[in-house]
């Protein structure tokens, strides 16, 4: 049986990817899109695709009613996420989440609703598998080079600034230099830059005297996201409450996402 995947935000810059991933996979089939400018249109067609027979709707609770869906996959924009998320959890629908601007207490309210329904969650700031490598990589560092400063650096309509992979790989890197140095380590400071010609990229510079050392991401092209969120898809269904991409990811071999 494939997964019936929803897709909100399915006009979007990473939802048109999502939605293209969904239905050229032998193992899931589309079933929803959700949107609110694009509502009507094809998902298929503005995906670049052509038409699907998915149109994309407003309300996640008419999509609900209409649909049999195993997983919501989000990418709008913070409220709406959470309002989709809510919704999908007390249907019992999984969620893979990659909007951000999501707070920390509203993510733990999402994991005891989650917990209390039996839904899983699998949500991310960043579904790039080289993105998590530089977070790994910065907590490694971290407790060699404690001084360190955050650039993250993004295509000009970005809503959320700092980035979500920022302040991610921000609490990463005090959690290493806590657990290495004890006590509350500095705040890591973040830089944001927003500029026509970039898509997604973040440098975390570590300094010392007398020499620096940099961890660079650069993804140059949204593709970059969608193994990382189909792999979600595949998984969420057996997970309870909210997880981390890290925890599936490093799970799977090397090699697992590369294609
Ligand atoms: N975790 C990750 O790996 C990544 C996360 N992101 C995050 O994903 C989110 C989306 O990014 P991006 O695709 O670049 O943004 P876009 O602005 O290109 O797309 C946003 C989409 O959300 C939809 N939307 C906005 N508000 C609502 C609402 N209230 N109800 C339903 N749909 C809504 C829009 O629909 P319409 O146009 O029809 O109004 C649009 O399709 C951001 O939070 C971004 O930070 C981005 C890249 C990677
Ligand atoms: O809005 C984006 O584009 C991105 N958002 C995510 C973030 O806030 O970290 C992930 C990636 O950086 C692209």
């Amino acid at each position: 049986m494939p997964v019936k995947v929803a897709v909100a935000g399915a006009s979007g810059k990473v939802g048109r990817e999502v939605v293209a991933a969904v239905v050229q996979h032998p193992d899931m089939q589309l079933v929803g899109a959700l949107g609110r400018r694009s509502a009507g249109r094809d998902a298929g067609e503005l995906a670049g695709i052509g038409q699907v027979g998915v149109l994309i709707e407003r309300d996640v609770r008419r999509l609900l009613e209409r649909a049999s869906v195993d997983v919501l996959v989000d990418f709008t924009e913070a409220q709406a996420a959470l309002e989709h998320a809510f919704t999908c959890i007390d249907a019992g629908i999984h969620l893979v989440v990659g909007t951000t601007g999501i707070s920390r207490s509203e993510l733990e309210d999402l994991d005891a609703r989650c917990r209390q329904r039996g839904v899983g969650a699998v949500v991310s700031p960043n579904f790039a598998i080289g993105a998590l490598l530089m977070m790994r990589l910065a907590t490694l560092v971290a407790p060699y080079m404690p001084r360190c400063e955050i650039v993250e650096m993004h295509h000009e309509t970005k809503l959320d600034a700092p980035s979500g992979t920022a302040l991610r790989t921000a609490a990463l890197i005090a959690e290493a230099r806590g657990r290495a140095e004890g006590g509350a380590p500095d705040p890591v400071p973040i830089h944001s830059v927003r500029l026509p010609g970039l898509v997604a990229h973040q440098e975390v510079i570590f300094g010392l005297e007398g020499q620096t050392l940099t961890i660079r991401h650069d993804s140059t092209s949204r593709r970059s996201f969608v193994p990382g969120v189909l792999l979600a898809v595949q998984r969420v269904g057996a997970l309870r409450g909210v997880h981390s991409l890290e925890e599936i990811l490093f799970e799977q071999p090397p090699g697992a996402l590369r294609h």
